[in-house]
């Protein structure tokens, strides 16, 4: 099964490795498409020869084409790789916001799933939201599904709305762990830790607390309040928290990620 990847960055370079490391796709089958001049050094386990700057009829050979360019630059690509497109072609697009409407009009092709990862997909440890058109078989359906889990885990959807709302959620949320995790490095320097002190300290502490929630079964609720001792330290910083209304602020950060998804795709 030959698979076309349109964009070698963070995400579209993530799916090439892992598609090879899982063995979906052996070296002769995986294409790349890739503005940017893709060298061996990146790419060592990809063939020279399936490594293209620009649109030709490598296109139509592929069963499965990536699409993995940022939603602004599709406008640009669409009209460039239409003439090599053809309807038995399955399009997985990966790029926040644009619907699957846009993909079938904008490409002619019935077969289009929209898909969700996130960049932990770099190690095996994604999380993948995705749903497609009616048109695919249930077969082809179980075809993708496989190759998202190659980054990790996949959720189904039926409802295409939720693919906005998982991009709110999983599909950005690393980022609000690394920015929440920032927060703390830079209070423990504040406090009297170097750098990597404080860093070893919250990564370490983050690992943990996820890693016991997955275990124990409880709710974070349930495990917030097994860490607040009454009149103790956490009820302290909970207090700040709670004064800033940081909860809901968070909250909103999301509706705001979910509102600029849905943006995107007008
Ligand atoms: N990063 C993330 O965590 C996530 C990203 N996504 C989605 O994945 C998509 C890609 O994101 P990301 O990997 O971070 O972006 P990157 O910018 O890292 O990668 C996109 C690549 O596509 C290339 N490109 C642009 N236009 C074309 C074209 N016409 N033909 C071939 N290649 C082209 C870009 O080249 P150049 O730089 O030269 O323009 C760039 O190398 C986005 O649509 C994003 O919404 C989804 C979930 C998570
Ligand atoms: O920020 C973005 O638009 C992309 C989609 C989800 C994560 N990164």
């Amino acid at each position: 099964m030959n698979i076309l990847i349109i964009g070698a960055g963070n995400m579209g370079g993530t799916y090439a490795k892992s598609f090879l490391a899982s063995h979906f796709a052996t070296p002769e089958e995986l294409f790349i498409l890739e503005k940017y001049p893709v060298s061996q050094k990146q790419f060592p386990e990809l063939l020279q020869n399936n490594i293209h700057q620009q649109p030709g009829d490598f296109i139509g050979e592929a069963d499965i084409v990536v699409i993995a360019v940022k939603p602004q630059d599709y406008t640009a690509l669409y009209p460039a790789i239409l003439p090599f497109i053809h309807a038995e072609q399955i399009m997985l697009s990966i790029m926040a916001g644009v619907s699957l409407a846009t993909l079938s009009s904008t490409l002619s092709v019935p077969k289009v799933v929209r898909a969700m990862p996130n960049l932990p997909a770099q190690i095996g440890m994604g999380m993948t939201v995705f749903s497609c058109s009616p048109d695919l078989s249930r077969k082809e359906l179980f075809i993708i599904q496989n190759l998202l889990n190659a980054t990790g885990k996949s959720l189904y959807v039926e409802e295409e709305k939720l693919i906005d709302a998982a991009t709110a959620v999983s599909g950005s949320g690393p980022a609000y762990v690394y920015y929440f995790m920032n927060a703390m490095i830079k209070a423990g320097v504040e406090l009297g830790f170097t750098p990597a002190q404080a860093e070893l300290l919250v990564n370490q502490t983050f690992m943990g607390s996820v890693h016991l929630q997955n275990r124990n079964g409880l709710t974070c609720e349930e495990l917030m309040k097994r860490v607040a001792s009454r009149g103790g330290t956490t009820e302290a910083a909970f207090n700040v928290f709670n004064g800033h209304n940081l909860e809901t602020e968070i909250m909103d950060g999301l509706f705001g990620a979910f509102k600029r998804s849905v943006e995107l795709g007008r």
